[in-house]
């Protein structure tokens, strides 16, 4: 079965049961596996859905499929997506039956196409482009109000392969830098080579949502990786120096951030004070089988082997903080199933629906009947997935979305919590760990503020005197982060109102809320909805006594190790 025939099928399934797409291609079933790759799948299958009502019309005017008996309503859908609207094509030889079907009515339906942009009020396919993305879009502030995007694509340089500066000067030559995300915004298109260098995150940089990089050379080859900027906050802040001892990503799959670990404590063998030093070990566990695999061939093509150790198949919590592999384990990076709220697209694709064309001969052809024409507003309610989604757990499907009861809401997140913070009592339990990150894409207080002060006041915490990470300790670039921690929230979790008395408390509102960073997925960062802290114990003067001439940990002192532009991202090599 052909790429196009199983994307297809996808769609058919999907309007039949009403079930997601990404479920349909992820969840394996017995006895069905996809010949093609699932990402390829995913995308022309999500990327088909969204243009359906579009394309629809396209294919349905076009009356192609009264005539091209091999053509399903379905399979016309993805082959004209692919003609008109993907970079490469028909991913088919042109002498290819299915190919002929479609292109040798490449004239009628790219009419069909122009009259549908036009109808849409589009001056150019690009601004179509934009539209259909309409659930992320923002005014661009001129005159006339062109809608913009309001996520660019965030790329992440791997230093373990390569530079920012090589790939400024090789992949991004020809491309322009903009000193503003808005200019990267405006510029959607494709066709506008434009990038900006981030000034938070170390070898990040921001392209348009339209330019796609994922057929070069430097993407294939794990250089370049798609990665959100709010899913390089938890390894930037947590940042791992050479000499610290081994560093623990709890919930690895599939990798992005574990691999950027790797690529912080790379580069921290380059920084004097600790570039004698023995470089610890990552060691990456993950539950799932599956994600497992996923996890192994993404650290090996980010180049990150050598020093990731991973565990598939590891139920973090099943790793005793007393066994040996954990004696030198320093810091803890953990990223564990969320409700994924604060993801782009998230929502949308959930609401995704498949428009079929008509099979018979359109009213514009004046050989058919007449068929309703779809408003322009229901045309645009098929939502942009985004860049890429890391996050694909059971634990993390969507909720029933506008079905989903406060009730019910409350208790998926009641157990989200008592998950999470399960988890980070056990990351607290290292008895040699200094250092902890916890991470969530979501934008709910009780998975995020609430956990954190559960967390401050376990008893664990309080044996082995954990508290946040300051505000003013933290790494420069996330020092400088605007957005931080809900106040309320905190001081819900507390039991006090913000500006009430901290009688008998021990957690301070103020500071746990500061030490606290948020992304907001609604607004003009370009990020998807996150939520990050750090943890840190005040034990001794050196971060971890491992027997490797571990340094001394310049504790508290404001000093972020790792330094200002100096960190770097690890990659990805594919997204889903
Ligand atoms: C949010 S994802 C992690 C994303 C990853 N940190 C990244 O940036 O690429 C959460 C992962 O944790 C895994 N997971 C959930 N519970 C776990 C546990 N108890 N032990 C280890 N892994 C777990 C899930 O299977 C899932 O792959």
């Amino acid at each position: 079965m052909s790429l196009y025939h199983e994307a297809a099928s996808i769609l058919d399934e999907t309007r039949a049961k009403k079930c997601s797409i990404k479920s349909l291609v992820y969840t394996v079933k017995k006895g069905k596996e996809w010949k093609s790759d699932p990402k390829a799948l995913f995308a022309l299958s999500t990327e088909a859905a969204k243009w359906s009502e579009v394309l629809a019309e396209v294919v349905g005017r076009s009356g192609v499929l009264g005539v091209e008996r091999m053509l399903s309503p379905t399979l016309a859908l993805v082959l004209t997506y692919d003609l008109f609207l993907s970079k490469r094509g028909i991913a088919l030889p042109a002498s290819h039956g299915l190919h002929a079907a479609v292109s040798k009515h490449k004239a009628r339906l790219s009419a069909e196409l122009t009259k549908a942009r036009l109808r849409r009020g589009c001056a150019t396919l690009e601004e179509l482009r934009v539209k259909i993305n309409g659930g992320s879009v923002l005014s661009d502030g001129k005159e006339g109000s062109r809608k913009v995007p309001r996520h660019p694509r965030w790329v992440r340089i791997n230093t373990l392969k390569t530079t920012l500066d090589e790939q400024l000067a090789g992949k991004f030559a020809e491309w322009q830098s903009v000193p503003t995300l808005r200019e990267v915004l405006q510029a959607a298109s494709s066709r506008e080579q434009v990038y900006r260098v981030d000034e938070h995150i170390p070898n990040l940089i921001a392209i348009p949502s339209g330019a796609d990089i994922t057929t070069s050379v430097a993407y294939r080859t794990g250089q370049l990786i798609l990665q959100d900027i709010a899913s390089c906050f938890p390894a930037y802040l947590l940042d791992p120096q050479a000499g610290e001892g081994d560093v623990v990503d709890a919930c690895a799959a599939p990798g992005n951030k574990t691999t950027h670990l790797a690529a912080i404590l790379a580069e921290s063998r380059e920084h004097p004070r600790t570039g004698n030093a023995k470089p610890g070990k990552i060691i990456a566990c993950e539950k799932d089988a599956a994600r497992s695999e996923t996890l192994e061939k993404m650290v090996k093509l980010a180049g990150a082997a050598e020093v990731v150790t991973v565990k598939a198949k590891q139920d973090f919590t099943k790793l005793p903080p007393t066994a040996r592999v954990a004696a030198n384990v320093a810091a803890l990076l953990l990223d564990p199933s969320c409700s994924g709220s604060g993801m782009v697209g998230r929502d949308e694709e959930s609401s995704i629906t498949v428009h079929l064309p008509s099979t018979t001969p359109d009213v514009s052809t004046g050989r058919g009947k007449k068929r309703k024409r779809p408003t322009p507003a229901a045309a645009l309610k098929t939502l942009a997935a985004p860049p890429p989604m890391e996050r694909t757990t059971e634990e993390e499907l969507p909720p029933d979305s506008a079905d989903e009861t406060a009730e019910k809401l409350t208790a998926r997140l009641a157990n989200l919590a008592a998950f999470q913070l399960r988890l980070l009592e056990h990351a607290m339990a290292f008895p040699a760990a200094r250092r902890i990150v916890y991470s969530t894409c979501s934008i709910h207080a009780e998975e995020n503020e609430h956990v954190v002060v559960a967390a401050l006041r376990s008893q664990v915490a309080r044996e082995q005197e954990w508290r946040v990470l300051r505000r003013e300790e933290q790494v420069v670039g996330m020092r400088g982060w605007h957005l931080r921690g809900q106040r309320d929230g905190v001081a819900a979790a507390v039991g006090f109102e913000v500006d009430g008395e901290k009688k008998g408390v021990e957690v301070d509102v103020k500071e746990v809320a500061e030490a606290c960073l948020r992304c907001d997925k609604h607004g003009e960062d370009g990020t998807m909805g996150f939520f990050v802290v750090g943890f840190v114990r005040d034990v001794g003067e050196t971060l971890a006594s491992n027997g490797n001439g571990g340094v001394a940990l310049a504790s508290g002192d404001g000093e972020s190790h790792g330094g200002t532009n100096g960190d770097d991202e690890a990659w990805e090599g594919f997204t889903d």
